[in-house]
C-alpha cells in the first residue's frame, strides 16, 4: 500500500497535459483555461486618459494666472482632438481623451465655474495629477495573460478591455462515471429490502460540474462479471477519463479489479494508506485514464477532491491543483487509530476547524456540514487541542 503522497506523485507522472484545443468566444469562455500566451494588442489605456471629473490645464500656467477661460469641453467618447491654448482650461469629465498640452487635471471640487470661466483653490497641485498615461496598465505588445490561466469573470473582463474576441483553450475532458452494484437503484423508484439509492453518479456529477468540468455521462452495471467488462470497455473507449464507482474492494462480486486487469489496463497504483478511500486504484486503460473510487459515498466524494479534481486540473493545463488548503487550529484533541491518513470533515468557526459528527466512509450526513475535511498525515497518532491542521476547502 503506497502513501497519499506517493498516490498523487504517481498521478502527476502520469497524466498528459491534453494535446485538444478549441476556439471560443469571450462570451463563452468562463470557467475554460487558456492554451496560449496573450499579448497585448493595444496599449492600455490607449490614449492618455482623464481619471475624474474636473479641468485640465498647463501645469505651469497655475503659478501666475488667476481664471481661466475655458477653451473647449472635453467628455469621455470625444474623438476630437482639442489642442490646448496656453493660459486656458478644458472642462473634462472622467475617462475622456487628455490633449496634448494638459499635463495638470484639477477635479471640479476644488474648482468655481463662473461665465466660462474657472478659478481653482489656492492648493499645491503635481503635474501629471488625475492623468492615467497611455500603457500605464499595459503597453501595446507586452505579455497580459498567460497560458493555463483559468478565465474568470475578471480576467475575461480585462481580456474584453483589450479588444481580444477569441481565445484558445483546452478541450475540457470527457468524463464517463460507472456506478457498479447490485443493489444500487435509481432515484424515482421504491427501494426493495436489500436496496439502497444510487448517489454516487449524481454526486460526482456535481462535482465535476462544480469544478468547471460539465462534459460528463453516467452509467450503471450489475455485479456480472461480462456486463463490468463491456461497459468498462465501451466507456473507456468513449472518453478521457473513467471514474469507477464500487466494485475495487476484495468481495466476491467485486467484478472492477478483474474487469481492469483482463482488458489490459495498465495498473498505476491500487490501495491507498488512508481512510476513508483505501482501495482506490489508478490505471490507464489504452488512451482512458481510470480512478476507481470505492462505493462508499463519502470515501468516493473524498478521492475524488484529493486525486480526480488535481488530475483533471494537470489535464487541463492547470497543473495538479487541490482544492485549496488552510492551516487553522483543531478545535479539540484527536487521536487517530492505526496507520492510515485520515480525511476528516470539518467546518470552520471561530478561526478553528471543528470536527463533525459521522466520519464513517458510508456516511454523507456531515458533508451537509463541512467547509472541507481536515488531513492527518499517517504519522501523526494524536492532534493536540490548538494544533494547526490542513484543512482543504470544498468549492462553494
Ligand atoms: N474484507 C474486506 N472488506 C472490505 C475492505 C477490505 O479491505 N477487506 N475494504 C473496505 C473499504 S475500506 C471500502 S471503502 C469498501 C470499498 O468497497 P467497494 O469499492 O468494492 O464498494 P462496494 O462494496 O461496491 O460498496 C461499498 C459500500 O458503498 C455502497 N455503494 C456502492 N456504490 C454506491 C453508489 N453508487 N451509491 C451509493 N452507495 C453505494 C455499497 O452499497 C456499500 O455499502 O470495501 C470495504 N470492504
Ligand atoms: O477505505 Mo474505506 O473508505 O475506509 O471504508
Amino acid at each position: 500500500m503506497i502513501s497519499v503522497e506517493e498516490a498523487k506523485s504517481l498521478i502527476q507522472q502520469t497524466i498528459s497535459l491534453t494535446a485538444n484545443h478549441k476556439k471560443v468566444t469571450l462570451i463563452d469562455a468562463l470557467g475554460e483555461i487558456l492554451a496560449e500566451d496573450l499579448y497585448a494588442p493595444i496599449a492600455l489605456p490607449p490614449f492618455r486618459q482623464s481619471a475624474m471629473d474636473g479641468y485640465g490645464v498647463r501645469f505651469e500656467d497655475l503659478s501666475h494666472q488667476g481664471d481661466f477661460t475655458i477653451q473647449a469641453i472635453v467628455p469621455a467618447g470625444s474623438t476630437e482632438k482639442v489642442k490646448l491654448q496656453a493660459g486656458k482650461a478644458v472642462r473634462i469629465f472622467t475617462g475622456a481623451p487628455v490633449p496634448d498640452e494638459v499635463d495638470t487635471i484639477i477635479i471640479q471640487e476644488m474648482a468655481e465655474e463662473k461665465d466660462g470661466k474657472v478659478a481653482f483653490e489656492d492648493r499645491p497641485y503635481r503635474m501629471g495629477q488625475n492623468i492615467r498615461p497611455v500603457g500605464e496598465q499595459i503597453e501595446e505588445g507586452d505579455f497580459a495573460v498567460k497560458k493555463g490561466q483559468r478565465l474568470t469573470p475578471e480576467v475575461i473582463s480585462f481580456i474584453a478591455s483589450l479588444g481580444v474576441t477569441e481565445l484558445e483553450v483546452y478541450q475540457k475532458p470527457s468524463i464517463g462515471i460507472l456506478a457498479n452494484g447490485d443493489e444500487l437503484m435509481p432515484i424515482g423508484y421504491p427501494l426493495s429490502y436489500g436496496q439502497i439509492y444510487e448517489s454516487n453518479t449524481i454526486g460526482l456529477k456535481h462535482a465535476l460540474h462544480q469544478a468547471g468540468y460539465t462534459s460528463t455521462e453516467s452509467y450503471h452495471t450489475l455485479d456480472i462479471q461480462e456486463e463490468v467488462i463491456q461497459r468498462i470497455k465501451e466507456a473507456s473507449e468513449k472518453h478521457d477519463f473513467l471514474l469507477l464507482s464500487g466494485g475495487i474492494s476484495v468481495g466476491d462480486y467485486d467484478y472492477v479489479g478483474t474487469s481492469l486487469d483482463y482488458l489490459g489496463c495498465e495498473k498505476i497504483f491500487y490501495k491507498v494508506k488512508q481512510k476513508p478511500g483505501k482501495p482506490l486504484f489508478f490505471g490507464k486503460l489504452n488512451d482512458c485514464y481510470v480512478f476507481a473510487l470505492p462505493g462508499n459515498p463519502a470515501a468516493a466524494l473524498t478521492c475524488f477532491h484529493e486525486y480526480v479534481y488535481p488530475a483533471l486540473n494537470q489535464y487541463c493545463g492547470l497543473g495538479f491543483q487541490q482544492l485549496q488548503t488552510i492551516k487553522v487550529p483543531i478545535a479539540t484533541e484527536y487521536h487517530k487509530k492505526g496507520d492510515r491518513a485520515q480525511f476528516l470533515k470539518a467546518t470552520l468557526r471561530d478561526g478553528k476547524a471543528h470536527l463533525l459528527q459521522g466520519q464513517a466512509s458510508s456516511m454523507l450526513r456531515a458533508f451537509t456540514e463541512a467547509s472541507g475535511y481536515i488531513y492527518i498525515p499517517k504519522e501523526q497518532g494524536i492532534t493536540k487541542e490548538g494544533e494547526l491542521v490542513e484543512v482543504r476547502l470544498l468549492l462553494r
